[in-house]
């Protein structure tokens, strides 16, 4: 197919076909744009005669959510292909097949997951996953130390760092998320009854020196490989199952800016629990749920990071002693202060959270608002100096009560 375009739907059924050893020549393909994310074309395409489907994301040149006046580079496909094929290398249960990546077209084709559902819809519908927390953690500690100069060649770190060079998407971030929430930007986007919390945040000093250096760890810190985007929306889960998708914003930033993203996005679930149409007891028995999978997340991901390390560092200094102890309570206090963040901007921010978005009742909304803008400053505040786990839960826990934490 010739130069890039945004794909019909017949184009993409056509590129679909000549895909060898796909689809059979008997085969009848029906295709729809399922894409319900901020920035993609996702077509589904499926063989009405025989079970095979597969998915086919594009690139478009700009920020679909906002439209033209946002551009941006359509070199992200490739970094999300040769993302989810590293990551598979690493991790092969736990994301999608790369069936075949193509740069003209800005466009990924890989394994439909449809037999799966996105995790946020999943815990909005009040659905369990036991497993979870061990996928997750896997994936973390996997994809994290294999990636940083501990796990991989100091010097083929540098070469794979060029090769995820992203500054598109990372600007996104640096805007979005550690920027406009904390001034009176155009892009924020907020319920107008909360603007006396909104303003407060805008004016307080304190929480905005913490920021920036969060901030500045997310611009200076090549760390590890990162998904860059690892919300519930881009996980799709079942009971047995966990596939992480859409790492087009993967870049070498700070391990916690990933291990944040994923316990954020459990506790705006937690707080999104404000709204619930069954019995109290049901809200609490799945509060403590998503309690057990937070700290899950947190102790088999530390617990795996530490064994890699101790069977497979390549870094000279990686045993001096000490050392394993320092670096993992910096990436706790990492992880909370981006999770502090990651919880702020899905408030005041531009892209906001289902779990949240769709309480009917306006009062009770508002209050988890309000509720979410509490933990994620008290988070950012304390996370310099947070010893143990028990803080993070500690204070999802106590805001909720009304406690005052911070
Ligand atoms: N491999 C896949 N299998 C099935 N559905 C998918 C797959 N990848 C994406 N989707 C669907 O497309 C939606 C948007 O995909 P995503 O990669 O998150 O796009 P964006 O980058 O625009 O956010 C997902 O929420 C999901 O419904
Ligand atoms: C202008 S992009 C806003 C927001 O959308 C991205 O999420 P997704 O690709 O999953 O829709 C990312 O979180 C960006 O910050």
């Amino acid at each position: 197919m010739s130069a890039y375009h945004p794909l019909t739907l017949d184009e993409a059924i056509q590129i679909a076909q000549e895909i060898p050893n796909l689809f059979d020549e008997q085969s009848n393909l029906q295709v729809r744009e399922i894409g319900d994310g901020n920035l993609n074309l996702v077509f589904h395409i499926t063989d009405s005669n025989s079970s095979k489907s597969i998915i086919l994301k594009q690139a478009l040149p700009y920020a679909k959510v906002v439209g033209e006046s946002w551009p941006l580079s359509l070199d992200r496909a490739r970094i999300e292909s040769e993302a989810l094929i590293l990551a598979y290398q690493l991790c092969p249960t736990l994301v999608p097949t790369v069936y075949r990546y193509d740069s003209e077209l800005a466009m990924t084709i890989m394994e439909d997951l449809s037999d799966h559902i996105i995790m946020r819809k999943g815990l909005i519908e009040g659905n369990r996953y036991p497993l979870f927390a061990e996928h997750i953690s896997d994936f973390l500690a996997r994809t994290l130390f294999f990636t940083s100069d501990l796990g991989q060649n100091q010097q083929a770190k540098k070469e794979s760092v060029k090769q995820f060079i992203n500054p598109d998407l990372c600007k996104i971030t640096e805007d979005l998320i550690f920027a406009d929430p904390y001034v009176d930007a155009e892009t924020n986007n907020f319920n107008a009854a909360i603007r006396d919390a909104v303003e407060a945040l805008w004016a307080d000093q304190p929480l905005h020196l913490e920021v920036a250096l969060l901030r500045m760890k997310f611009l200076t810190s090549a760390q590890a490989l990162l998904h860059g985007d690892l919300h519930t929306g881009s996980i799709f889960v079942t009971e047995q199952s966990t596939k992480v998708i859409d790492p087009e914003f993967a870049y070498y930033g700070p391990m916690g800016f990933d291990i944040g993203a994923v316990l954020a996005n459990l506790a705006l679930n937690y707080i999104g629990q404000e709204h619930w149409s069954r019995s109290e007891e049901a809200r609490a028995s799945y509060r403590e749920y998503l309690i057990d999978t937070l700290r899950d997340t947190w102790s088999q991901f530390d617990t795996k990071f530490r064994a890699l390390w101790n069977e497979h560092a390549v870094d000279p200094l990686a045993k001096v002693p000490g050392y394993q102890d320092l670096y993992m309570q910096q990436l706790l206090q990492d992880s909370i202060g981006f999770a502090g963040c990651k919880i702020i901007r899905r408030t005041i921010g531009l892209a906001h959270v289902a779990d949240i978005d769709t309480i009917s009742d306006d009062r009770v909304r508002e209050r988890a608002e309000r509720l979410a803008l509490t933990v994620g400053r008290a988070l950012i505040l304390q996370h310099r100096q947070v010893t143990s786990f028990d803080a993070f839960i500690d204070t999802l826990e106590q805001a909720t009560k009304g406690v005052q934490v911070s």
